[in-house]
């Protein structure tokens, strides 16, 4: 497509790094021209730079770690439509969208399977010590002379307590029903068609149980929701898995609890100030660390870029979206 008619396009922009990930490269369409970010500089510097320019931004196609906030979102007064390519919306004032009309999809249940999986893997590499075992060989100079290596945790048949019994919650609760674990959970409100026993608040959870797996949203109810509290009563054997987002656990305090082992373990995948992750956990062998990683499969990620795609089709048509937040 000639670029003249390119810019007489709704522009979508790219809130995101410096060059699309290989995943969402964006091929021309009728009604409406995905800007390449290479060509551009970031939302904030476009937006400090053009200010007159600013209208030409009708849509946006945001990735998680890259933030909507009140004050970028009022410095685009034409925008309609934020497609944000993770499951997560946090990053996102929806508060601001509401009242401004802006509609908002995201990644609906694409990715809760992917989720579900890497959760129960954590599970299993945290209490079965597989990273520690694989850097007990890594470490060595000389092959060792004994495999003299500590005891794991058995996960089969584990009391099992899932904050969050959202799409991703449930999957989680499907795979570790068939480890014959005893399962209970905590959500904003109990579910009337789910059976397991449902605790108000986190620390009672924790108190029932020797796992705690996170897999609800950040807002201001769940900031911290796993404090030093929590972790002690959870206790010296228990696990925590967190699949959800970084600021569910008080970092600070976690990093202490596994430092004077007064919780068994962690397994990480999200952290409070990504892509910062602190040092001091990487010579810890009861916490295993992964890089955002569990959305992170092939088969995900060709159907994201589909989803994202058949959103901003729906939008620029005037049809309903095909996974709406607002
Ligand atoms: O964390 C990943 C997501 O929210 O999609």
């Amino acid at each position: 497509m000639a670029d003249e008619t390119k810019n007489l396009l709704p522009q979508v922009f790219f809130h995101g790094p410096p060059e699309f990930p290989a995943y969402l490269k964006p091929k021309p369409y009728h009604n409406f021209h995905i800007i390449n970010p290479s060509s551009l500089p970031s939302l904030h510097q476009f937006i400090s730079t053009n200010p007159h320019n600013v209208s030409s931004i009708t849509a946006i196609l945001s990735m998680g770690l890259y933030p909507l906030n009140a004050d970028i979102l009022q410095s685009l007064p034409c925008l309609r439509f934020i497609i944000t390519s993770s499951a997560g919306t946090n990053h996102i004032d929806l508060d601001e969208c509401r009242r401004r009309g802006i509609q908002v999809a995201n990644a609906g249940n694409l990715f809760s399977e992917d989720v579900a999986d890497m959760a129960v893997a954590l599970l299993i590499d945290v209490g079965r010590k597989i990273s520690a075992a694989d850097g007990f060989f890594r470490r060595q100079i000389q092959p060792p002379a004994s495999w003299d290596f500590p005891l794991g945790s058995k996960i089969s048949g584990k009391k099992i307590g899932i904050v969050g019994l959202g799409r991703i919650g449930l999957e989680v609760a499907k795979r570790l029903e068939t480890f014959g674990c005893t399962l209970s959970y905590n959500s904003r409100n109990k579910k009337p068609l789910v059976s397991y026993p449902y605790y108000s608040s986190v620390l009672e959870l924790a108190t029932n149980t020797n796992v705690l797996i996170l897999c609800c949203d950040l807002n201001d109810q769940t900031r911290h929701i796993v404090n030093k509290e929590v972790m002690l009563a959870l206790g010296k054997g228990g696990i925590i898995v967190n699949v959800g987002r970084g600021a569910l656990i008080d970092e600070k305090e976690l990093l202490k609890c596994l430092i004077e082992e007064e919780i068994g373990g962690a397994g990480l995948d999200v952290f409070e100030n990504e892509p910062h992750v602190p040092k001091d956990f990487y010579s810890l062998d009861n916490v295993v660390l992964s890089p955002h990683s569990a959305v992170l499969t092939l088969e995900s990620h060709m159907g994201i870029c589909q989803l994202v795609e058949q959103n901003l089709i729906a939008f620029f048509s005037n049809k309903p979206l095909i996974t709406p937040v607002i």
